[in-house]
Order: structure tokens, then sequence, then C-alpha cells
């Protein structure tokens, strides 16, 4: 049988342009919205501040009260911390001693800062205050002006950003108490194979663990990873998991039976001896190769990954998750550390992927130092895949996807 070797980047521009998945709008607490995708735009619905308010631990002032360059005394008239309630206004001729966050009151057009003045900054308020100064203040010295920091309607998070703490803060501060998110992805996984049993306890039995991988992957990319479905090598048993779990998901996943055995299940039930409805191809990719894609019931994506656990992973970071989007998608270019760890033989024309682990280099900038082994055991310690002989990498470099 001869099967065409794509390059795994055609692949995965065809799985990006060919499957798109739902993005429902869904409105989430703010508390909650930490990591989701927004679905549209975030305005703010007032000014920050609302009304002007000392950015100094000082004395609010009227600037024409004040001899500058020079000294000035003036009575203090007022205490202004910063809590709630009616601000007076300054009383003319007079400074009333302010809080950094309180509100300045109406009449004061600058505040000095208490450095300025023989004020004791921790004592009791003083009955007069002298300021000496060596240049008049100019107007709203030390006032934040409303709507300095954020303007009514301004705009705070574009669709398509993530939400990070920063917003999260920035839409309690302005009382947004729900963003507008993706709805998040729900996708199910189906693992395939009768060796396959949730404890390796009779020979022969393999322990599951790419349901648990792949969830994990999933979760970490912000979608919903519903529980795995097992299915056996039997054309039954995969058609109603992938039944199952068409009805219920916006993607689906398989892991395992597409290799070039008599027992390939999703192959001989999807490709083109079975319903035709999947396409299969073995890509210039190691590990990693065997891949597919398709349709389940109902117009369903499903995208077929190897089972081998290394297979699964690296086919889920290459494949997958370009499809369901988001900054950690990209691949970046980083520069090769150790690489004492490369061994095999590595034909050309294949992309061949590594576990690699990130590190400052001497210079400061990123470097990726290569972990040995070919399966999944370097990466309990990975924190990228490496993707060696990929083209148009320079070298000494390497394209790399963050885990
Ligand atoms: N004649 C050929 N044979 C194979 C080729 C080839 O080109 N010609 N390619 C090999 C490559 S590369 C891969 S990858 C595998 C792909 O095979 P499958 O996707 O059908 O995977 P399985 O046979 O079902 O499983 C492989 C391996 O992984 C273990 N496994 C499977 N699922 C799980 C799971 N959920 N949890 C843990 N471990 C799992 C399974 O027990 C097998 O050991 O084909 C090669 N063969
Ligand atoms: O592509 Mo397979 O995952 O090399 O073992």
């Amino acid at each position: 049988m001869s099967e065409t070797r794509p390059d795994p980047q055609h692949w995965r521009d065809l799985l990006r342009r060919e499957i798109t998945l739902p993005s429902a709008l869904e409105q989430v607490p703010t508390q909650q919205a930490l990591g989701r995708t927004l679905a549209a735009e975030v305005r703010s619905p007032e000014a920050m501040p609302v009304v002007p308010i000392a950015a100094m631990d000082g004395f609010a002032v009227r600037r024409n009260d004040l001899t500058a360059p020079g000294r000035t005394t003036l009575p203090v008239s007022a205490e202004l911390p910063a809590r709630p309630g009616e601000v007076p206004a300054l009383v003319p001729g007079t400074a009333a001693r302010i809080m950094t966050g309180a509100a300045v009151p109406h009449g004061a057009d600058a505040v000095i800062e208490v450095e300025a003045s023989d004020a004791d900054p921790f004592g009791p308020v003083p009955a007069r205050v002298t300021f000496t100064l060596d240049v008049r203040p100019p107007a709203q010295r030390h006032v934040r002006a409303p709507g300095e920091e954020v303007s009514r309607g301004e705009l705070l998070a574009a669709a398509g950003d993530r939400v990070g703490p920063g917003l999260v803060g920035l839409a309690r501060a302005l009382g947004v108490a729900a963003l507008p998110t993706r709805r998040r992805c729900r996708v199910s996984v189906v693992v395939t194979g009768d060796e396959l049993t949730a404890e390796a306890d009779s020979p022969g039995s393999v322990r599951e663990s790419n349901g648990a991988m792949l969830a994990a992957a999933l979760r970490a990319d912000g979608a919903e990873a519903l529980p795995p479905l097992h299915s056996g090598d039997d054309h039954s048993g995969l058609r109603a998991a992938l039944s199952r779990a068409a009805a219920d998901s916006d993607l689906v996943l398989t892991t395992g039976g597409i290799g070039h055995g008599a027992f390939d299940v999703v192959k001989t039930l999807l490709g083109e001896h079975g319903s035709g409805t999947s396409c299969f191809a073995h890509l210039a990719l190691r590990p990693g190769g065997p891949q597919g894609w398709g349709r389940l019931d109902g117009g369903v994506p499903v995208v077929h990954l190897p089972g081998t656990p290394v297979g699964a992973l690296v086919g889920y970071h290459l494949f997958v998750r370009p499809v369901l989007g988001g900054a950690a998608a990209a691949e970046v270019a980083v520069r090769l550390g150790d690489v004492s760890a490369d061994t095999a033989r590595r034909p050309p024309g294949a992309v061949h992927a590594m576990a690699g682990r990130l590190r400052p280099g001497e210079d400061g900038r990123e470097v990726v130092d290569l972990l040995p082994g070919r399966r999944l055991a370097p990466y309990g310690r990975a924190d990228a895949i490496v993707l060696l002989g990929a083209p148009g990498t320079e070298d000494g470099w390497a394209r790399v996807v963050r885990l």
C-alpha cells in the first residue's frame, strides 16, 4: 500500500481550514472568567476615577492661596481620609489634609505632598500648615482627574483576547459584573483498543492513559473535556462510542486504530474501505506520523490521533490545539541548547518531534535543551515539543511548541 507523506504543516493548515468550532457567547461572572477567551469587546460603563482623587498624601489647596516660590502658612480646615461620604468644599484661604485615594474637595485645584510641608505625616491633623515651594504647582498637581485612567465607553479588551488577572481587576474596578466569553468547546475523547484497561492487571493489558492525558491537554487549552469513552477493536463498539460522543460534543478525538493492521478499527470503519467519512495519512512526522480527520453524525468534526501515547501527545499539540485557537497554538523559533540527546538517525524530509526543556541561555535569551528518549518518558519533565528538521529552520534553531 502506498500512501503519500504530507507535510505536517500542510495537514495543520488543512484541519484549521476545514474545522470551524462554534463560538457562542456566554456571559461569565468576572471572577470566574480567568483564562477564558472574549467573544466580544468589553467597554467601560463608567469613567475612572469618577471624581477627582488625591494621588498623594498631603494637603488640598487653592493654588491662588500659595506664595510660590516661597513660604505659605494656611489654617487647616478639614481632614479628608479615603472614606465613603460627602466631601465638603474647601474653605477659601485654608488647606485640607487629604490622603491618597480620597476625593479632592470642590474648590481645590492641587494637592501638595506632605513632604513639602512642615506637618508630621503620621501625627494628628495640625491647626496650620506651612509649605515651602520652589515653583508654583501646576493646576491639578497630584490630582487624578475624572476619566483620566479610563473614560466612559473606552475599550478595555477586544474580542479574541484572553482574560488575565489584569482584566479581572479592571472589570471589577469598573463594575463590570460579567464578561462576554466564548463558550468552552466541548470535546470527547474516544480511546480504542481491546488491550486497554483501568489497571494493567492481566498479561497483555495496558493501562489506559491517553484519555487522562488528552483531557488534561484540553483543559489546559481552555476546552471542556468530557469523560473519555472506551471502545474495543470492533466496529459495533466503536460506532456506538462515536455516536455517543458526537451527540454531545463540538469536536471528537479518537486515539489508536489508525495503523496498518487488520485490527485498526478506526481506519477500517471510517476510512476508504468503510464509510469513507474520514481520511487518513501518514505524515512526514516522527513520532505522530499516522493521522486522520473527518466528520461524524450531524457533521461533528473528528480528529484521529495515533494510539501510541507520544504520537497522541504530539498529534494533539500540532493538529488539535491550533483548531481550538488561542495564542498557545503558536510555534516559535527557539535556539537549540544541549542537543546531545539527538542521537537517532534522522532521515531528511521528515519533522522529528523531541521532548525539550526551555531555559534562559547565557545571553538571557531562551534556549531549548533536548531530553533523551523517543517515547512518552521524557515528556514527564518536558515543557516543550521541539520540531527538528522543520522546513525553513536555520541551523542551531528549532520550531518549538510550548506545553
Ligand atoms: N506496518 C506498519 N505498522 C505501523 C506503522 C507503519 O507505518 N506500518 N506505523 C506505526 C506508527 S508510527 C504508529 S504511531 C502506530 C499507530 O497505530 P495505532 O494508532 O493504530 O495505535 P494502536 O496500535 O492502537 O496503539 C499503539 C500502541 O499504543 C498503545 N495505546 C493505544 N491507545 C492507548 C491508550 N489509550 N492508552 C495507553 N496506551 C495506548 C497500544 O497499547 C499500543 O502499544 O502504528 C505503528 N505501526
Ligand atoms: O508516529 Mo508513531 O507515533 O511514531 O509511533
